[in-house]
């Protein structure tokens, strides 16, 4: 997969380059490429954004910058892309999100600013490609590249060796749309506190019964939403006493 980021500020994507997915880029499972959008400006000042028609507090970023900024970043490989803009104003990004872009063979990002980005650049971008504007909480950043950070993590861990051990993606939370339960490592005593007596039987039947109570318990607790959007089947008798 191939991951372009346009933005004005590229520093903000140097964390991309570490850790995980900075060994998923030099293993070549995944190319990012980060862009500045003020190399498509042409005057003096860089300028990228201008007021809002009709008024109102900040500034807009300019169609003409983004357009042939987008053009240039999708001229440089023939992969078909979609694009996706960050913005408080988007679908909420899930992790059903992050698994259907996995399947993508090129995402391109583009990181608003101000008060975002002239809707024409979307609208035009949309009638030749697939667009996406998603949001990852309800919650306003300056800049959508903070956003970025977070998806393309959560894509780039999908993706087929980029995770040491595949089976975690499955057992993510959400993957079964409950949240995880809680986890324990050695010792087996710390200040006081045991692990709980059920992961040590070696019960591997009880032990997936007691994973389940806990998450289903969990899940019951902090995000009643998520056990309500369950489809019917999903849960067993033994679940539903939560
Ligand atoms: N929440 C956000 N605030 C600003 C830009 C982008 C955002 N987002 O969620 O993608």
């Amino acid at each position: 997969m191939r991951i372009d980021v346009v933005t004005i500020f590229p520093g903000y994507l140097a964390p991309l380059r570490e850790a995980l997915l900075g060994r998923a880029i030099e293993a070549g499972l995944v190319e990012v490429a980060v862009h500045d959008l003020r190399d498509w400006t042409h005057d003096v000042h860089q300028a990228v954004d201008d007021a809002p028609y009709g008024g109102g507090p900040g500034m807009v970023m300019k169609p003409q910058v983004w357009g042939e900024a987008l053009d240039a970043v999708l001229a440089a490989d023939e992969r078909p892309a979609r694009l996706v803009v960050p913005t408080p104003a988007g679908r909420p990004f899930r992790q059903s999100t992050a698994q259907a872009w996995a399947g993508e063979q090129r995402l391109v990002f583009a990181c608003g600013r101000y008060e975002g980005i002239d809707q024409r650049v979307v609208d035009e971008a949309a009638a030749r490609m697939p667009v996406d504007e998603v949001s990852i909480g309800d919650y306003v950043l300056v800049g959508g590249e903070v956003a970025v950070l977070v998806m393309v993590e959560a894509v780039a861990r999908l993706l087929p060796g980029v995770l040491g051990n595949p089976v975690s993606a499955e057992q993510d939370s959400f993957s079964d749309g409950l949240l995880e339960g809680p986890a324990y490592t050695r010792p087996l005593t710390w200040r006081g506190l045991s692990v709980p007596e059920v992961l040590r039987s070696g019960h591997h039947g009880a032990i997936a019964r007691w994973r389940r109570d806990r998450a289903l318990e969990r899940t019951a607790d902090r995000r009643p939403d998520l056990l309500a959007a369950l489809p019917a089947d999903a849960l067993d008798a033994a679940d539903r006493a939560f």
